[in-house]
This record gives structure tokens, C-alpha cells and sequence, in this order.
């Protein structure tokens, strides 16, 4: 029998530092360049002559600002912590949540990397991501979230039934963009 399921969501998850943002880019990219208005946001290692220093968060438009730091570079402690990094939560909101507003009118693509144990510090985007994963917009959705197990959240959406999850390793990650591409393609053509 086909698979005739409806898609909404298409969602990457792989270890960490696989390439997910990478092939989020070159989707951005295609859909774009095809007409189709996209918003939201990509996280990205920031690195200062090969240590990892932190986290940039940087919107669609290019906009950029800090996601988390290494805490020794902070002045002021961070309230909440990942592993060394204090996260700067005012800063990851104000790039992000401006780009995940509502939008009704159009067959919009939210494009969401990464929904994250960093990013769900931010209430306010932890409330927007919940209402993306559970409302009934129009919007489509590419988001990245974590291989492992973690939040109630993240699970509803590696487990949504509108949700198509795709793990991305070195063995594919050259190859699986196609794929991608085409079954967005085919849910927002046939919407
Ligand atoms: N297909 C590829 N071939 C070679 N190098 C790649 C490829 N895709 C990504 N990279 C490189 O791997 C590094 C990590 O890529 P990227 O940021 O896309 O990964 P990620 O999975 O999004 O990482 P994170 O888990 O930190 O969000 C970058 O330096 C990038 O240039």
C-alpha cells in the first residue's frame, strides 16, 4: 500500500557536527530560489583558531547574534549552563523568535536549526515551538533536533505523524538532500 501520509514537518537529526546545518542551507537555497518564502533560523560553532568558543544563532535574513559562550569569556555568569557554555538566552531571543512569527496568509517554510536542550531555556521559544508542532497552520517546517532521546517536546515532534525524520551520517549526507528536497516538493505542490 502507498504512503499517502500528508507531511508538514521535515525534521534531521545525526550526531553532532554531521552536517545538518549544512543541508539545511542548500534546502533554504533551493526553496528559495523556487519562490518559496522561507523564515527562521540556523545555529552555528563559533571557533577562534580551532577551540570551540560558543554558539552563534543567525536568522534566515542574516542577522546574528550569540547563542551561548564559553563561560570563562563571559563577564556576567550565565543563569544556565550546557556543558561549559552559558547560554545567553536574551540574545537567542531576540534573532529568533522574531522570525518564527505567525503567518496564515502564505505556504511559508519555518525553518528551525536547532531545536535543542540550549535553545529550550528560552520559554518563549519553547511556548512558539509547541504551538508550530501542535497548531493547524499552514506553515511547513524543516527543523534539526538531537539523535538522542531528550525533552517531552522533541519527542512529540521525532514521533509527530505529520513529521518525516531523516538521520543524517557522513555515509549520506552528500546524497540525502535530494530526497529531502523532492518530498518537500511533493507536500507543498500537492497542499
Ligand atoms: N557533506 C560535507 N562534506 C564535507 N564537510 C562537510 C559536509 N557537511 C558539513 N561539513 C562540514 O562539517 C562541519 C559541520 O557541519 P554542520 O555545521 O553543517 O554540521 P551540524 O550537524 O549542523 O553541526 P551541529 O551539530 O554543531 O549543529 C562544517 O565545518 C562543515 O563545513
Amino acid at each position: 500500500m502507498n504512503d499517502t501520509k500528508k507531511l508538514k514537518y521535515f525534521v534531521l537529526t545525526g550526531d553532532p557536527g554531521v552536517g545538518k546545518t549544512t543541508i539545511i542551507k542548500r534546502i533554504c537555497e533551493c526553496l528559495q530560489g523556487k519562490g518559496v518564502k522561507t523564515s527562521g533560523i540556523y545555529t552555528e560553532e563559533v571557533r577562534t583558531n580551532g577551540i570551540r568558543e560558543g554558539f552563534d544563532v543567525i536568522s534566515l535574513n542574516g542577522v546574528k547574534g550569540r547563542l551561548a559562550r564559553d563561560q570563562r569569556l563571559l563577564s556576567t555568569p550565565a543563569k544556565y549552563k550546557v556543558g561549559k557554555y552559558g547560554v545567553l538566552i536574551q540574545e537567542f531571543e531576540n534573532i529568533a523568535l522574531p522570525t518564527l512569527q505567525k503567518d496564515e496568509d502564505c505556504k511559508l517554510c519555518l525553518v528551525i536549526d536547532e531545536i535543542g536542550k540550549m535553545e529550550f531555556y528560552s520559554i518563549p521559544f519553547k511556548n512558539r515551538i509547541k504551538e508550530i508542532f501542535t497548531n493547524n497552520s499552514n506553515n511547513f517546517v524543516i527543523a534539526t533536533i538531537p539523535i538522542r532521546n531528550s525533552d517531552p517536546l522533541i519527542e512529540l515532534i521525532r514521533h509527530h505523524n505529520e513529521a518525516k525524520v531523516w538521520v543524517v551520517t557522513r555515509g549520506n549526507r552528500n546524497i540525502i538532500y535530494e530526497d529531502i528536497v523532492k518530498e518537500i516538493f511533493c507536500n507543498i505542490l500537492s497542499n
